[in-house]
């Protein structure tokens, strides 16, 4: 058997010896994203989510030794590579590694993949249902089955870190399950303005139409932050319409309801309500308890269920936050080689995230904040608060608008204020942005470290 038939197989081997022996919730979670970049000298290379899930993934050896000896007869090694802390080149490199050893063994080639931009972690299967987000799910779940056909377009708005993205890559993964031909694209509104400004710089035009009018599924996130540049507008109106003459079903997500966007023009804000509009909520206590049940399941710690409930008690509007609390117990107890959780550790762990954040927020102003900053990045105080645009100033600007927004909890429009009078939605893309770039860039992560221990 040809060695790329090989791979696959034995790649195969360990999804499903694994599904075997990890809970669904756990083999979704880790397993499932998780890709085999290629074997290269008895190792396998495997590509994961994040360094969060290489600690998982570090503690499955024995799938990886019982499929090779089964698949290839001899043990298999593996080495990690988290997405989160990979370069572009590091990758390319192994990637390329990869396809070398592919081209060398096998003349079999794999058609390219579109980029889909979709993340397979997000499925209807680990999406927990409650009160707050029923009928959007339901919606989405009808969606994905007979797309184009039944709400179309859909659009999901709620505050953030409720599942409104989530869903979206769900529809995704679930219609590309049915229909692995199916060419689906989800893009933030951010990276369709970039896609098309760069397309009508190289004069790629074209290709960009290409790409985006014949979609299958258009998965459009976060419409709020569109661009309100008149030709990006045009484009986007241009190709919601070929998209919707030809049945192909438009996902659309927004903090707000589609007649407060201010930013897009009416006819297209009109066109959004021919479909189905429809919000997601804060989850309440049950939904929150069932979410935080799930997600303790991938830990390898035990969390009795008052601890979760406690847990549960402590955040109530955001998931986001309501993970983010989960990890910081489980990081206290792994610190404090606590195995099975309880009330008191987690009360420690979340007490420590709050009475830091109090002792900071007595100490610190937006001015203090927005000195560090322009200090760290060697900008003027002047540039950072004022109309200047240059990308050296303009992300140190979000940098600050984002701590003044996380250590203080300042109100958008005061941000806006303390800006040079921006404008809230501007603040909220620099959060946002900042937020983004955090999970993806780890030097972001580090700027922020570095200028919040000034604040100590
Ligand atoms: N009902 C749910 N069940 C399971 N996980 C959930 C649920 N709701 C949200 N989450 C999780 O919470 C996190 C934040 O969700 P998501 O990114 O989809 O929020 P969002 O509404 O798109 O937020 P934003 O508007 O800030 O982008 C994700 O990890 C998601 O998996």
């Amino acid at each position: 058997m040809p060695l790329l038939k090989k791979n696959d197989e034995f790649w195969m081997r360990v999804k499903q010896l694994a599904q075997k022996s990890i809970k669904s919730a756990a083999y979704d979670y880790f397993i499932e994203p998780a890709q085999l970049l290629g074997i290269d000298d008895d190792t396998a290379n495997i590509l994961v989510e994040s360094s969060f899930h290489k600690d998982y993934w570090r503690k499955q050896s024995d799938l990886i030794m019982t499929a090779g000896l089964e698949i290839f007869d001899k043990p298999i090694r593996f080495s990690l590579y988290a997405k989160d802390d990979i370069s572009e080149d590091e990758l390319n490199v192994l990637t390329q590694e990869s396809s070398e050893l592919i081209q060398e063994l096998d003349t079999f080639k794999p058609p390219v993949p579109m980029m889909t931009g979709l993340n397979k972690k997000y499925r209807f299967g680990n999406f927990v249902q409650g009160p707050g987000n029923r009928w959007t799910l339901a919606a989405a779940v009808a969606v994905a089955d007979k797309p184009g056909d039944t709400y179309n377009p859909l659009f999901i708005y709620g505050g953030a870190g409720l599942g409104k993205t989530h869903l979206m890559h769900a529809i995704g993964n679930e219609i590309l399950n049915d229909n692995p031909h199916a060419k689906v694209k989800y893009v933030s509104s951010e990276n369709f303005v970039n896609d098309y400004v760069n397309a009508t710089r190289k004069n790629q035009m074209e290709s960009f139409e290409e790409t985006y009018r014949n979609l299958d599924l258009l998965l459009l996130d976060d419409v709020q932050f569109f661009s309100d540049k008149e030709g990006t507008k045009t484009e986007f109106f241009n190709t919601f319409n070929a998209l919707y003459e030809k049945g192909a079903q438009i996902v659309l997500t927004s903090d707000r309801i589609p007649q407060e966007l201010n930013n897009l023009e009416e006819r297209l804000v009109s066109r959004f309500s021919w479909g189905l509009t429809t919000d997601i909520t804060a989850p309440d206590y049950e939904t929150r308890m069932a979410i935080l049940l799930i997600k303790s399941e991938a830990s390898q710690l035990e969390f009795p269920s008052d601890t979760l409930g406690y847990i549960a008690g402590q955040i109530d509007s955001n998931v986001r936050e309501l993970e983010g609390a989960l990890n910081r117990v489980e990081f206290v107890a792994k610190a404090n080689n606590v195995s099975v959780v309880d009330i008191e550790t987690a009360s420690q762990a979340l007490r420590s995230l709050k009475s830091s954040a109090a002792q900071t927020m007595s100490n610190l102003t937006i001015k203090r904040i927005q000195e560090e900053v322009a200090k760290f990045y060697h900008i003027s105080l002047s540039d950072l608060v004022g109309p200047k645009r240059p990308k050296e100033i303009a992300f140190p600007r979000q940098i600050a608008m984002y701590l003044v927004r996380e250590l203080l909890g300042t109100s958008l429009p005061a941000i806006g204020n303390a800006f040079g009078g921006r404008d809230h939605t501007t603040v909220m893309y620099a959060y946002k942005q900042i937020s983004d770039k955090m999970k993806s860039d780890s030097d972001v992560q580090k700027d922020i470290d570095s200028i919040k221990q000034k604040f100590q």
